[in-house]
């Protein structure tokens, strides 16, 4: 089953998802970017707040593949108890220094997700060098959120040769992008192990707006109507 995960920004948000049984609570400060992180103070008072059991990852924010900025934010995320560590894999800077760092925290026990943007036509191959290296998962988002969903970027067709890759490795799978109710029953035909949402989720699909619990419940609804 292809699990559901919502990018909250406050403890309230989070309480909210907890509430509505989202798998997977991500914590995530969407006015900063397509990646904005939440400070790590919240991200530790959030995490400190919900059920055990639950499942919560955190990002670090849209920053420039430099060694120096991302390993350090890797590791104060890390040190809040998020369950994964969303690092966004934008295009420039230095990726195999970064991903050589990232390794040493891997093998020290943090799980890392590494987000590849479909608006920047990753080379898959990449996938292969983040589970060298000790990658929990690698999920697909978009860095543009004003180009639309995911499926308007990629087909179905790249998608699921996105999906097979990272699970032939033995790695969890997300799909994202400003995905909306409609994207869903075409997206888990693919198996991902999850599909990402911020924007569907809020009034007005706008997702830097609050969450509205009615458009949490529509897709949940659609979701356990596709009965797949
Ligand atoms: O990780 C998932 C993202 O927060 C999705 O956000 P979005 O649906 O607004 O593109």
């Amino acid at each position: 089953m292809t699990a559901m995960l919502a990018s909250v920004n406050s403890l309230a948000e989070a309480l909210l998802v907890e509430a509505a049984a989202v798998d997977i609570i991500d914590l995530k400060q969407p006015a900063r970017g397509a990646l904005g992180a939440l400070d790590v103070a919240v991200v530790a008072e959030i995490v400190r707040r919900m059920q055990p059991g639950s499942c919560v990852s955190a990002t670090i924010g849209d920053l420039p593949m430099q060694p120096e900025l991302i390993l350090p934010a890797v590791q104060a995320m890390a040190a809040t108890g998020v369950n994964y560590v969303k690092i966004g894999f934008f295009p420039g800077g230095d990726w195999q220094t970064c991903i050589a760092g990232l390794q040493t925290l891997a093998e020290q026990g943090v799980a890392l997700v590494a987000v590849l943007f479909a608006d920047t036509r990753p080379d898959f191959s990449i996938i292969d060098v983040l589970a060298k290296a000790g990658f929990r998962g690698v999920m697909l988002d978009t860095a543009d959120k004003q180009l639309g969903s995911l499926t308007r970027l990629m087909t179905l067709d790249e998608l699921q040769m996105f999906v097979d890759r990272v699970a032939s490795l033995g790695l969890l799978s997300g799909l994202a992008g400003s995905l909306r109710v409609g994207d869903v029953a075409g997206l888990v035909q693919l198996s991902p192990d999850y599909l990402g949402f911020r924007g569907a989720l809020c009034r007005e699909h706008s997702r830097t707006a609050q969450l509205d619990v009615a458009q949490i419940d529509k897709l949940r609804q659609h979701w356990r109507a596709l009965a797949y």
